[in-house]
């Protein structure tokens, strides 16, 4: 990307829109354009037209998205199958009226089969059944990369698809019903720590595993690719490496300080049994991940501390 290109980020207030609009600054792409879902509702096609037009953007990172975990997926399936088609389909197609010259495409790691082998290798995909409780989710995001395939294929523009791991960062959802694990713990052992409450209650058996990417090393492979990589093939970006949902809830009652107990209910889902990326492909590009879990983990509980009154409602 030329450093006095237009580049929109779509999502910009998000975790990783927020995330990429740091990272792009710091490192001297100032023309950056953005529009929060009031100004500029992603779902209205009409909208999302005029915008392109108006502004003709030379790069897109579509961070924009309806975005949640085990719950919510599998509360809310037709507004995370619909908000999500509707949102990629009229960004994508915008950006080839309008003549964009390189747009990526953020999926999810729960594109892949429930069953995969682990790890998983971007080529696993549309091998098997998909995990119930985020299908309508995946199906979006996988009809999103094939827009970005269909699109490179019949018309050559040149967009790229970046399959992210289960992510964590400043501007997460700690909302208990709608969010991920990882800041649903935080928060949770937080307020039982402050309220000294005796006990915590976990979602699920603690058995599952997880993969967990900071939003500040998803922001930077997502430049990094923006600006090395033209392949039609989507690449996963993670660390690698797991953790069993027991190991992340012992490690953050560590972090947070907390010294009651743990209790699992098991009413709640466990999800897909592990969903660890295969990132060689990422890491024969010369790409690694910096942030590992623990140190992730310290960052996040203080930005929480030093934001809680926004992030906790
Ligand atoms: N979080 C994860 O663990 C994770 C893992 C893998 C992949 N991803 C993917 O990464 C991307 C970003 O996720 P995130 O965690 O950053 O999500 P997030 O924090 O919930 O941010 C999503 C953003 O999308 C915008 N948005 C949603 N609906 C919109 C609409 N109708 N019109 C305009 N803007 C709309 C929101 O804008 P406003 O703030 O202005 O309302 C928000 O800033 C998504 O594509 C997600 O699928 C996330
Ligand atoms: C990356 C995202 O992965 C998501 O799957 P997924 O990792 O299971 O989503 P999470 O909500 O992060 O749940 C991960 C695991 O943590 C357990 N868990 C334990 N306690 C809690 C809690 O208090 N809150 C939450 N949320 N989970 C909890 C949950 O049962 C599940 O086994 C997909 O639903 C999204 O679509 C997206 O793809």
């Amino acid at each position: 990307m030329e450093k006095d290109a237009k580049i929109y980020v779509a999502g910009h207030r998000g975790m990783v829109g927020s995330a990429l609009v740091r990272h792009l600054k710091a490192i001297g792409y100032t023309n950056i354009v953005a529009r929060t879902s009031s100004e500029l509702d992603l779902r209205n096609q009409a909208a999302v037209a005029d915008f392109f037009a108006q502004e003709k953007p030379d790069y897109v990172f579509l961070a924009a998205a309806k975005v949640g975990g085990i719950l919510a997926n599998n509360i809310y399936r037709a507004e995370f199958l619909y908000e999500n088609l509707v949102i990629e389909a009229n960004i994508i197609h915008s950006a080839h009226q309008s003549g964009v010259k390189k747009l990526l495409f953020l999926g999810s790691s729960c594109i892949y089969p429930k069953m995969a082998p682990q790890p998983l290798k971007e080529e696993y995909l549309l091998s098997g059944l998909l995990e119930s409780t985020n299908e309508p989710y995946a199906i979006a995001k996988i009809a999103g990369i094939k827009l970005c395939e269909a699109y490179r294929s019949q018309y050559g523009d040149n967009y790229i698809s970046v399959m992210p791991t289960n992510l964590y960062g400043p501007n997460d959802n700690y909302n208990l019903q709608g969010s991920h694990v990882l800041p649903a713990l935080i928060r949770k052992f937080h307020e039982a720590k402050v309220n000294n409450q005796p006990t915590v209650e976990i979602w699920g058996t603690g058995s599952p595993m997880r993969e967990f990417l900071h939003a500040d090393d998803l922001a930077e492979a997502c430049i990094y690719l923006m600006n090395n990589y033209d392949g039609e093939q989507f690449v996963n970006v993670g660390t690698g490496e797991d953790v069993t949902i027991k190991e992340l809830a012992e490690l953050v009652k560590d972090v947070v300080g907390f010294q009651g107990d743990l209790v699992w209910n098991t009413d709640k889902p466990d999800g897909t049994p592990r969903k660890l990326m295969d990132v060689s492909k990422l890491h024969a590009m010369g790409w690694k991940h910096r942030i590992e879990l623990r140190e992730g983990l310290e960052h996040t509980y203080q930005d929480f501390l030093q934001n809680e009154e926004v992030y906790a409602v």
